[in-house]
């Protein structure tokens, strides 16, 4: 398309947005304050009581078929609003086209293969994004990390701004802003009718500190009523019919490593990762710990968290200790998404393998119930609890911990045992404290201001979330428990110490960051270099940069990076070995993002052919 056309439908976008609310809500999807519907300008649609908005605006409107245009919807203002966005349609669907008939081809299918699914009952949505700048960048998400229910979805980015992150085998990457360009992604429908052949990228939108963001998105969808399945053709015997994505959890298990606390912040270090793809409705804690024996003996002491998506291991973490969990981290696990779990184990006596009729569940609530020696660790609580909140005096030695409760998430400290004296019980392991008794930083009372709804929302996962340097009276005083520990990688964190632990804190970021520069150089030109980052990883590390030149103020996307120690005391950076779906097919396995420059089509994304 002409960059002076493209021009224009940012041009007008921006106008749209410009306007006054009031003009704005004219358009509104809430319609006379009860009732949500799809078109219309507004914010999410909210279905939850607490439900945590994007920080973004949209504006849907239905574009095709014609005969489902509801006129009245469009915008008047500006006034070339509508006359643009018909001639905006119409050249996409050209585009849509082109690339539906050749992916067709690509995988010798016929070539109106695609292109007949977007039948006359199909429909065709525009949305109109509005990411104002946002003060907490690092608090909240423009879009949540997502994959599109489409066959095919059509981004015009802002060129200006960047924003649009891409997931790839459980990292992120920036889609680089190209000028005048087009990103055209898969959605789930064409990766269940490809039958896996291409991924619906699970995507995201990070917001910016400084600056507001544009994009108008164009999405392909079938008719609802009509089945989606893979195509016959590329079903056979070397290629059965992979399970409908939505039906299944991947998770990854972290396992073999550590918890360990740089600086401010908690890596797991060392130890191994591996894939398993659990049916969600079989989902159960007793499944979950099935799955891991496939990898590892799994010990009775240990304990399984997971992390919540978007959130980074020192403020994320939720302990597994009950099917409710499962069932919680499968709902919070959109599809295509990744469940990442964590076990922890220090090496404690017990060598019994939970056997398979074990039940895990009743072995941590039987921990729980047992009893403690130490006086004023408090007891545990359970979900089903309602009773006031322990303020006991050795929350200083605790890490901060998330327990899923019945749709609230309570808050659980535990101080993981690191001296020789052998294991704690699970009481003294753990404390649960109400979200709401006051704790700083993103959690408790906070709340997120929609900026152009005027509404105070709640932010209903992010709410439970206590940063690291939050405790019950505010202090942080880990390093007292961790002193005398024989893990070296563990560096105190006072608060009173003010300065100084900044100094140490940045100096550690510093160094943590260049180390990650350097491993992702290697990874990008070293030996064993894979050649499969196609998605700009040198522009992460030119944010890296950034970042230490901005003093760490700000959390980078490529954070979902693990780190391994190696002899010398370095910490690399490892990337999970486990693509999505099996290596060993025959079939190559596609991530696709097209971006189409006027008459240029670039396949960017990689083909692990
Ligand atoms: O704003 C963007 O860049 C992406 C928007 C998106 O993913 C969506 O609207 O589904
Ligand atoms: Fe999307």
């Amino acid at each position: 398309m002409e960059p002076s056309f493209l021009c224009e439908v940012m041009k007008v976008t921006r106008e749209f947005y410009k306007l006054p609310l009031e003009e704005k809500q004219k358009y509104s999807n809430f319609v006379d304050g009860k009732e949500f519907r799809v078109e219309g300008y507004g914010n999410d649609m909210v279905i939850l009581e607490k439900q945590t908005l994007d920080w973004c605006d949209r504006f849907y409107l239905v574009v095709e078929p014609e005969s489902r245009r509801i006129y009245t919807l469009w915008p008047t203002q500006p006034p070339s609003f509508r006359d643009i966005m018909c001639e905006y349609t119409a050249r996409c669907r050209e585009i849509t086209n082109l690339v539906l008939k050749n992916v067709a081809k690509l995988l010798n299918l016929h070539e109106n293969y695609f292109v007949n699914m977007l039948d006359e009952n199909a429909t065709t949505y525009a949305r109109f994004n509005y990411y104002p700048h946002c003060p907490k960048p690092e608090q909240v998400f423009g879009l949540k990390p997502h994959s599109d229910a489409t066959v095919i979805t059509i981004v015009f980015i802002d060129d200006t701004v960047s924003g649009l992150q891409l997931q790839k085998e459980g990292f992120w990457y920036n889609v680089p802003m190209v000028p005048n360009a087009l990103v055209v992604n898969m959605g789930d429908a064409m990766e269940i009718q490809s039958n896996g052949f291409f991924k619906s990228p699970v995507h995201r939108v990070v917001t910016n500190a400084e600056k507001e963001r544009l994009s108008v998105v164009m999405f392909y969808s079938m008719d609802p009523e009509r089945e989606i399945e893979p195509a016959a053709e590329l079903v056979d015997e070397k290629n059965p019919r992979r399970m409908d994505p939505t039906k299944i959890l991947t998770v990854r298990f972290n396992f073999g490593g550590e918890f360990v606390h740089i600086g401010k912040e908690l890596d797991y270090v060392g130890g191994d990762e591996a894939i398993s793809e659990i049916e969600r409705d079989k989902l159960s804690l007793h499944e979950v710990v099935g799955f891991l024996k496939d990898h590892m003996e799994v010990k009775e002491s240990m304990k399984l968290y997971f992390l919540h998506p978007g959130k980074e291991l020192v403020n994320g973490l939720v302990l597994l200790y009950d099917d409710l969990g499962c069932l919680k981290m499968s709902e919070h696990t959109i599809d295509g998404g990744v469940a990442d779990i964590y076990v922890e184990y220090h090496g404690q006596e017990d060598v019994v393998s939970i056997s398979s009729g074990s039940d895990f569940e009743h072995e941590i609530a039987g921990l729980a119930d047992c009893e403690s020696d130490i006086s004023d660790v408090p007891e545990v609580m359970t979900a089903a609890d309602d009773e006031s909140v322990p303020t006991s005096t050795s929350v200083g030695q605790l890490e901060n911990v998330l327990v899923p409760d019945d749709y609230v998430l309570t808050q659980v400290m535990s101080c993981p045992d690191k001296n020789a004296s052998g294991r704690r019980s699970f009481a003294q392991n753990y404390v649960r404290r109400d979200i709401d008794t006051g704790s700083q930083g993103m959690t408790g009372n906070s709340q997120v201001i929609n900026s152009s709804m005027q509404s105070q929302v709640e932010i209903p996962f992010c709410q439970d979330i206590v940063l690291r340097d939050a405790d019950i009276d505010g202090t942080e005083k880990i390093g007292e428990e961790y002193s005398d520990s024989e893990d070296s990688d563990y560096v105190p964190h006072s608060d009173d110490s003010g300065e100084e632990s900044e100094v140490v804190d940045l100096r550690k970021k510093a160094k943590q960051f260049k180390t990650k520069m350097r491993a992702s150089q290697r990874w990008v030109d070293g030996e064993n270099a894979t050649g499969a980052v196609s998605i700009d990883l040198v522009a992460n590390v030119e944010e890296v940069l950034e970042e230490i030149n901005k003093e760490a103020e700000f959390e980078t996307s490529d954070d979902d990076y693990s780190y391994d120690e190696e002899e010398e005391g370095h910490i690399v950076r490892k990337k999970t070995k486990y693509p999505r779906f099996d290596p060993n097919t025959e079939i190559p396995l596609f991530c696709l993002s097209y971006f189409v420059s006027s008459r240029e089509m670039n396949l960017l994304s990689s083909c692990n052919a």
